[in-house]
């Protein structure tokens, strides 16, 4: 072929390539009707996409990011883990991860821990956490099939007392919830985050952070070659940090690639999780590392059950507060003005709309709600604030 400087067929991952590479330039063609053919999952029609390799906009989905293991042991002989993280985040927006604590098998948490958990469906509070349970909700334009118990912290004085079945889903929601928030610390320490801003570490102060349990009801007819799919989990990123996700074996969690137009499938694989980057790291790291727009299908067979961990800073910290520690932090040369509280105004409209911190999630999909505008209005004011507002646009029963 003239003018072209090798014509190979690749097959990286999730579907079939063709890979053209010029001298300026790398092309690749997705042929996903071919990728059926060869009996691989795509969710995209057949479309044909331009990327210029180490581009902002290169493909994050033909390769899975290499899972990393996060462990406790000295730091100093991890920096090769420590650069695979960064490099995920920095070009998928999330990553796999294991947690080397103890002999962690998550292998019996469906069968021996969900099951009994939503025996129990009334919500109730000690004098220290909330425990709701809910049935449907909806992030979004569909209702979303599924139940969900959620731990978050809780401060009033309570004399309720708990039925067998409450003690039981206090004791697992609190087991799970301490630790997912043990795997989000020592995420910040592998990624070499400065304590505290990221993450509330300090056991004194009440965390914004949530755990749920999901429990996704089948929806026999889903395929995801129909136009239309059940979906669990509408298409969203997150508010916070970091979201820790784990998955059982049915899977269901797909990632969308913006420059693809693709969703891909995050194949679940015994004993990891997935850490996503959420929309307040995105936005203080100056979009540095994307805040990946994901979804859940609705499972075809068999129930599907995750925990999701959502991690949020400290509650009384500005994203202004936090860009400013993590820019100083990365450059110690940067000082930050304190007399401009302005938010950053060189990115886009485009790029912006596509943090769902920065929609109106109320009025539902494709309702523009001037993302620059909201960035700007929320800029310096408590995150705590802002989530609270956001809780309130969200639909949850
Ligand atoms: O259940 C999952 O795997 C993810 C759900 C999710 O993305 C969310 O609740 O924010
Ligand atoms: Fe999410």
């Amino acid at each position: 072929m003239r003018g072209f400087n090798s014509f190979s067929c690749i097959r990286p991952g999730n579907g079939l390539f063709v890979e053209v590479t010029t001298k300026q330039n790398e092309i690749r063609f997705r042929i996903d009707t071919l990728a059926h053919c060869f009996g691989v999952s795509n969710c995209g029609r057949m479309r044909s996409y331009e990327t210029k390799v180490g581009g902002t906009k290169s493909c994050t989905c033909c390769i899975h990011p290499r899972i990393v293991t996060l462990s406790n042991e000295s730091l100093e002989s991890k920096h090769s883990l420590s650069d695979q993280l960064h490099s995920n985040l920095k070009k998928y927006g999330w990553s796999s991860i294991r947690y080397d604590e103890g002999n962690l098998t998550t292998s019996s948490w469906k069968d021996e821990r969900f099951v009994p958990l939503f025996r129990c469906q009334e919500s109730f509070q000690t004098s220290r956490y909330s425990f709701q349970y809910r049935t449907n909700e909806s992030g979004g334009s569909q209702q979303e099939l599924k139940q969900s118990w959620e731990v978050s912290f809780f401060d009033e004085p309570t004399n309720s007392t708990m039925d067998p079945l409450q003690q039981e889903v206090q004791r697992n929601m609190v087991e799970w919830f301490e630790l997912f928030h043990r795997i989000a610390v020592s995420l910040c320490r592998h990624l070499q985050l400065p304590p505290n801003i990221l993450l509330e570490e300090d056991p004194q102060s009440q965390r914004l952070d949530l755990m749920r349990a999901f429990f996704y009801e089948t929806a026999e007819e889903n395929s995801c070659e129909d136009e239309v799919v059940t979906l669990g989990s509408n298409p969203h990123t997150d508010w916070g940090s970091f979201t820790i996700v784990w998955q059982d074996e049915v899977g269901g969690l797909q990632t969308y690639c913006r420059s693809c137009e693709l969703w891909t499938d995050v194949t679940p694989v015994p004993n990891t999780f997935v850490v996503h980057c959420s929309d307040i790291t995105s936005l203080a790291l100056q979009t540095e590392w994307p805040s990946p727009l994901h979804r859940v299908l609705s499972p075809k067979h068999e129930r599907r059950a995750s925990l999701v961990y959502f991690g949020y800073p400290p509650r009384h910290l500005s994203l202004k507060n936090i860009a400013g520690s993590l820019s100083s932090f990365r450059d110690p040369q940067h000082r930050q003005s304190n007399d401009d509280d302005s938010a950053p105004s060189e990115f886009s409209e485009e790029t912006l709309e596509c943090y769902s911190l920065l929609q109106n999630q109320a009025l539902g999909k494709g309702a523009s709600s001037a993302a620059k505008h909201q960035l700007e209005r929320i800029y310096n004011m408590p995150i705590q604030q802002i989530i609270q507002d956001k809780w309130q646009q969200v639909q949850r029963y």
